[in-house]
């Protein structure tokens, strides 16, 4: 007698990611209770379960969901309000002044809201966030299903959201509370820089970050500027800062890291600390080259990010992905570095690993999270198909997913939103452009 299953999901071509490089023809995966309950071949998956939902994917790869290590989700707003511009120029002149005037609940709602349907169309089924009102982002994440870790933010100087750094922490440490069980919405602690947090709030955050068991997701080495003011100042590089502070260890999540010594990797590689690798971010504010390949090579674990939109200025992982294989090879001086797979995992395991995720998300392996992409690989743009992972790295386009499942739920139906209301989105956008556009000409 067939056991009785939610999905079943027969495809073309399965990459399960674990192990790297293999690929799976002509399989099914049969989910049951938002989980995987088995990958097989479908002949026999038609003989042992008989399912609610089954599609026939037969133009199609399955992988799992990618995982944005690093966005400001709710910047969709402002994409494209400011470009062609060095990072502290950027920020100092432009997007502070604006985030100061209009970052607001409802901002922060609409932008996020925003930034998911665009994830979500792209394959994005999980996204680690920095920005203000993060209790915000986790209702809009629970809203339409996606799996996201808000950033608990903290500054030394006031925004919209807190005037200083113990309004930062209790209103962080509150949301944590209220996101214990969530079982989509997970917190991290993000201490925006070292250049923007005391060494006595970075210590302080490192306690938390103990005490509670989170990530510590922040922004370090970006640029060389920043490093040499802040060797200027502080008589160390922010690295060295954190390690002083006690902040170096798997729990850290040290975004673009452009600017690292050799010593620097070492340091990484032995204290475990993931790095979010943002190269579209770095290539538009020319802020440099992280040394992926070197990181690699040295064990160091590489989740992908796409920073905010309005520094890249989409949100796409498979774009990410393609500049971070050719982008790794030019760096290295060596076409073999980063290979396809190597990227791939980047994208979804080890980012689901950065994240302390990786029991639950990152591969297609039974007993984890059903959150799947479906890709139509039988298209102009992607014909013939020697190597679907070659494909999917070096050829595919976010335009090519179809369907997204996160924990079992169908979250995009043949390019459909269906938690989303996108019209509804591109409205609300519209009118933000309205009312900052307006103001930033007067
Ligand atoms: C603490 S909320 C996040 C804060 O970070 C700003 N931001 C956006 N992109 C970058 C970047 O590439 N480096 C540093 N800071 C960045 C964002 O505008 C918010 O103010
Ligand atoms: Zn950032």
């Amino acid at each position: 007698m067939p056991q009785a299953v939610a999905t079943l999901l027969n495809a073309r071509w399965i990459v399960p990611v674990e192990p790297e490089q293999r690929v799976l023809e002509h399989h099914t995966i049969a989910i049951q209770d938002g989980r995987i309950l088995a990958i097989l071949p479908q002949a026999e998956a038609a003989t042992r379960y008989q399912a609610d939902t089954c599609l026939d994917l037969d133009k199609h790869v399955l992988i799992p969901g990618l995982i944005n290590v690093h966005t400001h989700a709710s910047m969709t707003l402002l994409r494209g309000l400011a470009d062609d511009l060095p990072l502290m120029k950027w920020l100092q002149d432009h997007i502070w002044p604006v985030e100061a005037r209009w970052v607001s609940r409802s901002f922060v709602r609409d932008g996020a809201r925003l930034a998911m349907a665009e994830m979500l169309r792209g394959g994005t089924t999980c996204f680690n966030d920095m920005y203000m009102f993060p209790d915000v982002v986790a209702t809009a994440a629970q809203e339409c299903g996606i799996r996201a870790c808000v950033g608990l933010i903290a500054f030394d100087f006031p925004t919209s959201y807190a005037s200083h750094m113990d309004e930062y922490l209790t209103k962080g440490l509150q949301l944590h509370e209220s996101l214990r069980a969530d079982p989509l919405v997970r917190t991290a602690l993000a201490p925006h820089a070292p250049y923007t947090v005391s060494a006595s709030a970075l210590e302080r955050i490192g306690r938390l970050a103990e005490d509670l068991n989170l990530p510590i997701h922040i922004h370090v080495h970006e640029t060389a500027a920043e490093v040499e003011q802040f060797q200027a100042k502080h008589g160390c590089r922010p690295l060295a800062q954190l390690e002083k502070l006690g902040l170096l260890s798997p729990r850290l999540l040290a975004v673009h890291m452009t600017q690292l010594e050799p010593a620097e990797i070492e340091t990484l590689a032995h204290t475990g600390v993931h790095v979010a690798h943002c190269p579209e971010s770095n290539l538009k504010l020319a802020s440099g080259f992280c040394p992926s390949a070197r990181l690699d090579a040295a064990g160091v674990n590489i989740g992908i990010g796409t920073d905010g939109a309005a520094s890249n200025n989409d949100l796409d992982l498979f774009g990410e992905m393609h500049i971070a294989a050719l982008l790794g090879k030019a760096v290295a001086g060596d076409p073999t570095a980063l290979p396809a797979a190597r990227v791939l995992r980047m994208a979804t395991l080890n980012g689901a690993r950065a994240l302390g995720l990786a029991d639950q998300i990152g591969s297609l392996e039974p007993g984890k999270a059903a959150d799947i992409v479906a890709i139509d690989l039988c298209q102009p743009e992607t014909e013939p198909v020697y190597h679907p992972i070659s494909q999917l790295v070096y050829a595919t386009s976010r335009h090519q997913v179809t369907d997204v499942w996160i924990a079992g739920q169908r979250v995009l139906a043949n390019r459909e939103l269906m938690t989303l209301d996108g019209p509804d989105l591109i409205q609300r956008a519209r009118g933000w452009r309205k009312k900052i556009a307006i103001e930033r000409r007067a």
